[in-house]
């Protein structure tokens, strides 16, 4: 969709643009159309380059639309036909998240729309049923859908149109959550719709999801209080036709565990975790079936699918998430909103002037004057440090690590972006800014790739043509160097100030200078006249 928005923005200019990839863009010429100037942008040979975060828009002169042949790539697809939580925490919502969490494509069919918060359901409006029809023909005429999962379908007429439509278009597994009643005690669908739901649908199912409630509802108001009882709702649910129940025990009474039973018609199954003690339990039902649709979509078997494991490591984690004032809040399926509430300030977006002074940590220098990581950081962003790039080359990557997070912290309290060398995997661990990656280091297309369009992400580079792949690529900056001969990093030419000058000359990203500079030539090096070159990297100059 990005990619559609910002074609769509620069038709007006004239020219035709091709291929965007996952990476930064700096998108050429655009300025007056785009009108953006609050955007990040750098001035540079009488030519404007303005970030626009997310993509890479590259220009190809011949071409009169965009390219769409190429290879098409499958990748796994859950309809799921629920209400809306205008909450966000059930429903839809949580299914689209569920499907994202687990990577895998989800299209919606809207049954009904709720007024719906942490308190209770204000207010259901249900879709007309043709137009239900009509969603449902719209997507799966269309696109190739590998497993349908249904959610909250308040009339028999919605549940009829949807097994019609099913047998036009069939799929490859439908995956029934028999939504009845919400936490809170409000009705989803009323007792009406039960003699369809057991003769029409659930027959059609390869696995359904019932709650106890709702597995006592489609049981005629069957008592279930105990496993046993649980083990007989799931063999007499069965009987009435679909491949596979799984009764879900979230809100069994006097359980430490949260246990589910999985009967396939030959083998119960008993899936136990440990109940996380947490109000953050809201729409724990749709996110399981949705994280099931998505595995059978994937390929895998019903009982692999049961992704228990991840509905309590979600819950787990939004143990201290606080969403609304009601009895039972959402949590979060990313897994990525509690990561950045420490007691530090947020990431501020990259600006090229973040790298007047950057400093490269050097642990054999810290070891000499036996100081931790850490405290040579602090040191160094007391004494005005703009950024902080940790380079370590020999700690096991364990100790990188907890230094990193130690490193993070004292970065965030001051706003100072804080960078690792070469290792993608402890950035993404400790969640740092960003990376500083060498030629031979994993490619910055890559590492884009990986940490998304908002990480930092700079290059070393030595040419010109470096320089441009850098750009292509998706960098923030790139660092230039060896300056001066130094002994930092060994066999490593100087390129000296020419050196320097041609590659800024070439570079349409901002630089950093590298390479044995101090306070005697900083002055010379930020003054050889190229507006790109934005400040200057020291190691042994701050930490020796
Ligand atoms: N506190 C908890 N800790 C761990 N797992 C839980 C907890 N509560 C529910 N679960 C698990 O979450 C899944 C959903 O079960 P639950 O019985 O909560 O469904 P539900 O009532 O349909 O949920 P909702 O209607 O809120 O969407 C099950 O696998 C259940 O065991
Ligand atoms: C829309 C909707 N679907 C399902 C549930 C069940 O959690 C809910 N609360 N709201
Ligand atoms: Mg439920």
């Amino acid at each position: 969709m990005a990619s559609a928005a910002f074609f769509s923005t620069c038709s007006s200019a004239n020219e035709n643009y091709l291929h965007l990839t996952p990476t930064h863009a700096y998108a050429k010429g655009f300025v007056n159309n785009l009108r953006t100037s609050n955007l990040p942008s750098i001035a540079l040979r009488n030519e404007r380059f303005v970030r626009l975060r997310g993509f890479v828009a590259m220009r190809d002169e011949g071409a009169s639309k965009v390219s769409d042949d190429g290879p098409r790539m499958k990748i796994p697809h859950v309809l799921t036909v629920a209400g809306s939580d205008s909450g966000a925490g059930a429903g839809i919502q949580a299914d689209l998240k569920a499907c994202a969490a687990r990577r895998v494509y989800c299209s919606t069919v809207i049954t009904a729309v709720t007024a719906q918060n942490t308190v209770g359901v204000q207010g259901v409006s249900n879709v007309p049923e043709d137009f239900v029809a009509e969603q449902l023909k719209s997507v799966l005429s269309d696109m190739e859908v590998d497993v349908v999962k249904t959610g909250m379908l308040p009339s028999m007429g919605t549940i009829k149109i949807i097994c019609k439509t099913l047998r036009e278009f069939p799929v490859q597994a439908l995956v029934v959550d028999p939504v009845m009643v919400s936490t809170s005690g409000d009705v989803l669908a009323g007792p009406s719709i039960l003699s369809t739901f057991r003769e029409v649908l659930l027959p059609m199912a390869d696995i359904i999801t019932p709650n106890l409630k709702e597995a006592a509802a489609l049981l005629n108001g069957m008592q279930l209080e105990t496993l046993d009882d649980m083990h007989s709702a799931a063999r007499l649910l069965h009987n009435m036709g679909p491949k596979n129940v799984l009764v879900k025990g979230g809100d069994l009474p006097d359980s430490s565990d949260a246990v589910d039973i999985l009967y396939d018609g030959l083998n119960f199954y008993e899936l136990r975790s440990p109940r996380i003690r947490t109000r953050n339990t809201h729409g724990t039902g749709c996110s399981l079936a949705s994280c099931i649709a998505a595995e059978l979509a994937k390929g895998y078997p019903v009982l692999a699918a049961v992704a228990k494991r991840y509905v309590e490591t979600a819950l787990d984690y939004s143990k201290e998430i606080g969403i609304g004032n009601g009895p039972q809040g959402p949590f979060d399926h990313l897994l990525r909103l509690t990561s950045h509430s420490q007691d530090c300030h947020r990431q501020k977006p990259f600006s090229p002037s973040d790298l007047f002074l950057y400093a490269v940590t050097d642990s054999r220098m810290n070891k000499r004057w036996g100081r931790s990581i850490a405290d040579a950081v602090k040191a160094a962003i007391d004494g005005g440090v703009t950024i902080v790039q940790l380079r370590e080359k020999d700690a096991e990557t364990k100790d990188f690590l907890e230094s990193a997070k130690a490193c993070l912290k004292i970065c965030r309290s001051h706003g100072v972006p804080l960078l690792i060398n070469d290792r993608v995997d402890v950035a993404i661990a400790c969640d740092a800014d960003g990376v500083h990656v060498g030629q031979c280091d994993m490619p910055a297309r890559v590492v884009r790739t990986l940490l998304g369009p908002e990480k930092i992400i700079g290059v070393s580079c030595k040419t010109p043509e470096q320089a441009q792949q850098a750009w292509v690529d998706g960098a923030d900056y790139i660092g230039c160097g060896g300056v001066y001969p130094t002994k930092t990093k060994e066999n490593n030419t100087a390129i000296g100030l020419d050196g320097l000058k041609t590659v800024c000359v070439a570079s349409k990203l901002p630089v950093v200078a590298i390479g044995g500079i101090g306070v005697s030539n900083a002055r010379a090096v930020m003054e050889i006249g190229v507006p790109n070159v934005e400040g200057v990297a020291v190691v042994s100059a701050l930490f020796r």
